[in-house]
């Protein structure tokens, strides 16, 4: 499912109204699939499924809108041989993803928000993706107060995984991620970035996802402050995606795909150099 031979990029399909870089742009079932297409042709191992946006701040819609939204293009996706995660951190829609074509869960409450998950994931004997989470988009940034935000990311995680271990789920299926952005601060995820190696002595492969997020508009800023627009963060995406997966991560999950596939075949080619650690 995923060929470790390269570095896995995953393509962020987001099919909902309100995401923070794409919200709207794939609502409809023909758009959605248009790209979730081409993204898999430019490279993308995985096709990432969303139908709520988690963005900080963002309205929670109900389960059954959330399925509504995203079966009948993971099913359409599935239908032409594009391989998919589906992004809930909800069990009946996970299931229902998974039985729709789905094979692996991304869930960016790595387990907490639906207890039923980890059974769900645990029966599919699917990969889950057990991303660092700590409430829901509309609380997050309150709850980004940490003492060593990676070597707390990394208690909270080592956590995670042993609630899915314990759960049944099998080791070799689990995914973790440092969830950039929820419940960070800036800093924060430039800690979590420059001290990516730390996270990977869990002994599970990392997914780095910093993919067009507010952090890097900060970066980038205008000099009056104004942070560069969610669709003009490609390069800084891109640069940092290349840097993780030389610092260990095993794959990026991404809007902009075709560039950071391209980005990820230099390094390869240029031997994998690794970055000290
Ligand atoms: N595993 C994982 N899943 C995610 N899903 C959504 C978003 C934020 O919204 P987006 O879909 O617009 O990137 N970020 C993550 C993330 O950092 N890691």
């Amino acid at each position: 499912m995923l060929h470790r031979s390269r570095p896995v990029v995953i393509g962020v399909l987001n099919v909902t109204p309100d995401s923070f870089s794409d919200g709207g742009r794939y609502a409809d079932l023909d758009a959605a699939v248009r790209h979730g297409v081409q993204m898999h042709r430019d490279g993308a191992q995985l096709i990432d499924v969303g139908g709520e946006s988690t963005r900080p701040g963002a309205d929670r819609v109900d389960a059954e809108t959330e399925a509504a939204r995203i079966l009948p293009v993971i099913r359409e996706l599935a239908a032409r041989g594009v391989p998919m995660s589906v992004d809930t951190y909800r069990a009946s829609v996970a299931a229902a993803a998974l039985e729709a074509g789905a094979t692996v869960v991304n869930d960016v409450s790595g387990g907490l928000a639906d207890h039923d998950m980890a059974k769900v994931v645990a029966e599919a004997g699917c990969p889950w993706i057990l991303m660092h989470w700590r409430g829901h988009a509309k609380r997050m940034q309150e709850l980004a107060r940490y003492t060593d935000v990676v070597a707390d990311v990394k208690a909270e995680l080592a956590q995670r995984i042993a609630d899915a271990l314990a759960a049944g789920v099998a080791a070799d299926r689990i995914v973790i991620d440092p969830g950039l952005g929820f419940a960070k601060r800036a800093g924060d995820n430039w800690q979590l970035t420059a001290r990516f190696p730390e996270l990977l002595s869990l002994g599970y492969p990392v997914l780095f996802a910093a993919s067009r997020k507010s952090y890097l508009g900060a970066l980038l800023a205008a000099p009056d402050g104004t942070p560069r627009p969610t669709g003009e963060r490609t390069a800084a995406t891109v640069a940092t995606s290349v840097l993780a997966v030389a610092a260990g991560a095993f794959g990026v999950r991404v809007h902009d795909v075709r560039e950071t596939v391209d980005a990820l075949a230099v390094w390869v080619a240029s031997g994998r150099p690794r970055l000290a650690t």
